[in-house]
């Protein structure tokens, strides 16, 4: 009777499993049920759920959302930190709470601007001009029909961080026996296996026995590899005075209080404005060296800044590459687009301020993020009791320590804000005043929002122009019809994607 003595509607529980019965099942993913509670609850503004034992609210009302992201971002400063987790996973920006966070994130923060991302352009660009490479060598040995995407762009992904972001050549597009293929594939069966699905629904739901059994989520060979990479590179650029545009250079400039503190792209921000791309608010508290980090922390952040990266932009990538394989006449137009910027450069090496201004690519990317968002929910904890006003003189206050969610696909999938929600439909970006605030929030919202957007975005639209300028994408007989998630609390597809890339001449 809790939801009840509080007056807002919810499921009816299990006990124990709460509302997560059909994912125990397997009848149904974290979307199924989100999306049923909802349709049947939106107009509540908020609506219990119960996660395993504990209880959360979801929210659904817009408004709401904005001020507990950004105004009063104060009351919800953390994610949810009752589930107990992995060293790596706690130190890292996503894990770390309050003071720390906020000094961690005014210290990377200046790594992910505009200016820093030109820096790295040129790794990248060479990355995903030698990926190119690769699948033009798949097309003389016929590879390059029925290509699983979910696998070639894992190692894409997964190469593109190690390389501009880590420092280090992955190699794994070519080899998939190397460490970082093996890294990729450990870290995977971690987080989405069966057994990664089992230990962190213990975790959620039954954090004492988690605890107990000192259960760890991250593997030791992956833990290792990490620790072992990171402060590796960084020390050996440190002694030897080597410099070079990732990353990794600029975690060693902030470890040593050298990283300039001020958001300085307004600029370019305005001059290359995209859609999908966001303004980073800021949220530090004063200019101050941040010595009391320890080495750990910095690891942590190289193992998220790879973990939240190459999982995400995959699914992105591959979601985008079976739309367009779907929609021809959309790939046609981006085709077009992409013909008609190569022709200004030789060797179609594109320039980074081409990239931004290849307007229809980023609405074919936009429109992805909406309709398959790679991180359909996010969260955040009260840390302070906090008062709704539920509208007709009704209040409820979320008690500090509760969690609330943030329905992203509901949003994004809900009529009343975009119409025909389920068509991949590109042309809803082409007049942004068209999008209702607030409506699109593929890499979250306020202050905690996605801090790798702009290295994600540039990352998929690299490979994507390089791609198209020499191939097709296509269906074949292996092509999903349609794709469905999981059921477990990844958003993660059912289907194997497989897709034809069909020489352009
Ligand atoms: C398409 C790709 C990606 C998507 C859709 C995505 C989505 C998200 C979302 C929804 C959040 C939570 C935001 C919130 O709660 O408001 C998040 C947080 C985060 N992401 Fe990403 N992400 C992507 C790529 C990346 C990349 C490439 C990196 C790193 C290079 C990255 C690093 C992070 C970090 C560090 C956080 C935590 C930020 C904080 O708590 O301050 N992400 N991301």
């Amino acid at each position: 009777d809790y939801y009840d003595k509080l007056g807002i509607p919810y499921e009816k529980p299990w006990p124990v499993v709460g509302n997560n019965l059909n994912i125990l099942l397997q009848k149904g993913s974290i979307n199924d049920i989100t999306d049923k509670s909802y349709k049947k609850f939106k107009s509540s503004k908020i609506y219990g759920y119960f996660n395993f034992m504990s209880k959360m609210f979801i929210v659904t009302d817009l408004e709401l959302i904005k001020k507990i992201t950004v105004k009063d971002f104060n009351h919800f400063i953390n994610h949810d930190d009752s589930i107990e987790m992995d060293d790596l996973l706690t130190r890292s920006l996503f894990g770390m709470r309050d003071k720390k966070w906020r000094d961690m994130r005014t210290t990377l923060s200046p790594i992910f601007t505009s200016s820093k991302m030109k820096l790295m352009f040129g790794l990248l660009s060479d990355h995903s001009r030698d990926f190119t490479k690769f699948m033009e060598e798949q097309v003389e040995v016929g590879n390059n029909i029925n290509v699983d995407v979910g696998d070639i762009f894992k190692r894409y992904t997964a190469d593109g961080i190690s390389t501009a972001a880590l420092g280090f050549v992955g190699n794994s597009i070519r080899d998939k026996n190397s460490q970082t293929c093996r890294m990729v594939q450990q870290l995977d069966n971690d987080f989405n296996g069966t057994l990664g699905a089992l230990k962190f629904m213990l975790a959620s739901g039954f954090p004492k026995i988690y605890k107990f059994f000192n259960i760890q989520l991250v593997g030791k060979e992956v833990n290792e590899f990490f620790k072992r990479v990171v402060l590796d590179v960084m020390n050996e650029r440190d002694r030897y005075n080597i410099s070079r545009p990732d990353v990794i250079q600029l975690l060693l400039q902030a470890r040593k209080g050298q990283l300039e503190h001020k958001i300085d792209d307004a600029d370019v921000d305005k001059e290359l404005s995209n859609f999908s791309a966001h303004t980073e608010l800021d949220v530090s508290l004063k200019n101050e060296k941040m010595s009391y980090f320890e080495d750990m922390d910095w690891i942590a952040q190289g193992f998220l800044f790879f973990g939240a990266g190459f999982d995400t932009s995959t699914m992105l990538l591959q979601s985008i590459c079976y739309d367009l394989a779907i929609n021809l006449d959309i790939q046609e137009d981006l085709i077009a687009e992409v013909d008609n910027t190569r022709a200004k450069f030789s060797d179609n090496l594109i320039t980074y301020e081409a990239l931004h201004k290849m307007k229809f690519l980023d609405m074919v990317v936009s429109e992805s993020l909406r309709l398959r968002p790679p991180a359909g929910l996010t969260d955040r904890m009260c840390n302070k009791d906090y008062e709704i006003d539920l509208g007709n003189g009704r209040t409820v206050v979320i008690p500090k320590g509760k969690t609330i969610g943030i329905p992203i696909y509901q949003i994004q999938h809900d009529p009343e804000y975009y119409t025909d929600p389920e068509t991949f439909n590109p042309h809803r970006f082409s007049d942004e005043s068209s999008i209702v605030p607030g409506t699109f929030l593929p890499f979250g919202m306020g202050a905690r929002i996605c801090i790798g957007s702009r290295f994600a975005l540039m990352s998929v639209k690299l490979v994507l122009f390089n791609i198209l300028c020499k191939f097709k994408i296509d269906k074949g007989e292996k092509t999903p019809k349609q794709l469905t998630y999981q059921p477990n609390f990844n958003f993660k597809y059912n289907e194997i994607i497989y897709l034809n890339f069909v020489p352009r001449n």
